[in-house]
């Protein structure tokens, strides 16, 4: 009965070519964040818009402060005022005006001086130290020109770039689509009442993985929860695929093992996914293939391994997907605070918490699947390789930190 376990670098290769690239779509600036470009953003007008004051302090033409020192200060009638948001002024030879950060520079004059090096007069101004043409003043285009390329496809948008987005009144980008994913829940046993009968219990993976994949970067369309009976099973999904919103993916969760009762083998298994044994702990038992031409990837019951799958194999390939530049959670390095022991010849992710600040990570509850509650506790998974069977307290290990990217 025993089968070769397969690598779960292959298993992970072989979900991601099932989820095809997404297209892209035109959405506003606002609804952006999170988003994966599809096409560049070229700079329409530049940034700074105009020539601007770094400093408060007094705008001036460099050679007339030519030569100003502590000993001998170089006197200027003060001119006018320009606060931020007044409009471009102009400024007389021999002459200084005094300007606040932001403020735009007065046409004649090219060179700002700090209050801090003047008496801050108001009628006339005593600038005790020389400034070089240019010295704060922030040009026009200086930090963004004219038709340069500002985002590249494939950039992530987070708050700089819809930041400055904002800056260059651009109002819709196109991005790429998020897969849209149907989370679906195999299981006589879940119930459908929020009070469950005696052997009956409620549906946590269908909850858990809508949050995964909208986290993400997915949109989780529809949570279906389905009895363990095939035509059922079957009837649901279709009824989905031939919806308003078709998804790109399917994610079932149970009836994948060796049951009486495999609801997802039984009924997926001849028409289109291949189900296999990967030599991990949890989520040893998973299912890949396309039914009806969509893709589906179907996940062990028992719900930490349902979400340890989601991580190793799902949660890459849709990210990859939609362009997201980095699939993978960021592996760091860290020493085990107690020892570990693992099963022989799988690749175990156990949960754990990490501290980044002194680089230690503590195994977090035990190895077994069904400890839902306390993965709710950690912060990581401990990745200890298929060949090892102990890790000492001290040593370092890989973690994969699920409170980022
Ligand atoms: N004879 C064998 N038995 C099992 C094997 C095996 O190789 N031989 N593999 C074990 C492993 S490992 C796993 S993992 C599970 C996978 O089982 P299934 O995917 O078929 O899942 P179920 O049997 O339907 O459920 C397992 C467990 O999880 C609970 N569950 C299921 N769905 C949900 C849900 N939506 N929310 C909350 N909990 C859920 C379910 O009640 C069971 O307790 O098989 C082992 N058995
Ligand atoms: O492989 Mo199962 O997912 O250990 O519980």
């Amino acid at each position: 009965m025993s089968v070769p376990l397969l690598d779960v670098s292959d298993h992970q290769r072989r979900v991601a070519e099932l989820i095809g690239p997404t297209g892209s779509e035109r959405v506003s600036a606002a609804e952006a964040a999170g988003r994966v470009l599809a096409e560049p953003v070229v700079a329409a007008e530049p940034l700074p818009a105009f020539d601007n004051s770094a400093m408060d302090g007094y705008a001036v033409r460099a050679a007339d402060v030519a030569g100003a020192s502590d000993a001998s200060p170089v006197v200027l009638p003060v001119a006018g005022d320009i606060p931020a948001g007044a409009p471009v002024g102009r400024l007389e030879p021999g002459t200084a005006v005094r300007i606040m950060t932001g403020a735009p520079l007065p046409a004649g004059a090219d060179a700002v001086v700090e209050v801090e090096v003047t008496d801050g007069g108001t009628t006339t101004v005593a600038v005790r130290s020389e400034r070089a043409a240019g010295s704060f003043v922030r040009p026009a285009g200086g930090d963004v020109a004219t038709g340069s390329t500002v985002l590249e496809p494939g950039t992530v948008l987070g708050p700089a770039q819809v930041g400055v987005l904002a800056a260059l009144g651009v109002d819709e980008v196109v991005v790429r689509r998020r897969p849209r994913v149907l989370v679906c829940s195999t299981g006589s046993e879940l119930a459908e009442h929020p009070d469950p009968a005696a052997g009956q219990i409620r549906d946590s993976n269908g909850a858990l993985l809508a949050t995964a994949v909208e986290q993400a970067g997915g949109e989780a369309v529809s949570r279906l929860w389905v009895a363990d009976d095939v035509p059922a099973f079957l009837a649901a999904l279709d009824r989905e695929i031939d919806g308003p919103t078709p998804p790109d993916l399917v994610i079932t969760t149970g009836g994948v093992s060796m049951g009486a009762y495999e609801v997802v083998k039984e009924a997926l298994g001849t028409r289109g996914v291949e189900f296999v044994k990967v030599a991990m702990q949890p989520g040893m038992p998973q299912g890949a293939g396309r039914y009806r031409d969509v893709a589906v990837v179907c996940l062990p019951g028992n719900p930490v391994s349902a979400l340890t799958s989601f991580e190793v194999f799902a949660r890459p390939a849709l990210r990859a997907a939609y362009g997201h530049p980095r699939p993978r959670r960021p592996v760091v390095r860290a020493t085990l605070g107690t020892e570990l022991s693992s099963m022989p010849g799988k690749r175990q992710l156990r949960r754990g918490r990490l501290d980044p600040v002194h680089g230690t990570v503590e195994p977090w509850g035990p190895p077994g699947s069904g400890f839902l509650g306390w993965f709710a506790g950690a912060d990581c998974l401990i990745d200890i390789a298929s060949d090892v069977t102990a890790v000492g307290a001290g040593e370092v290990v890989d973690v994969w930190d699920l409170s980022t990217g």
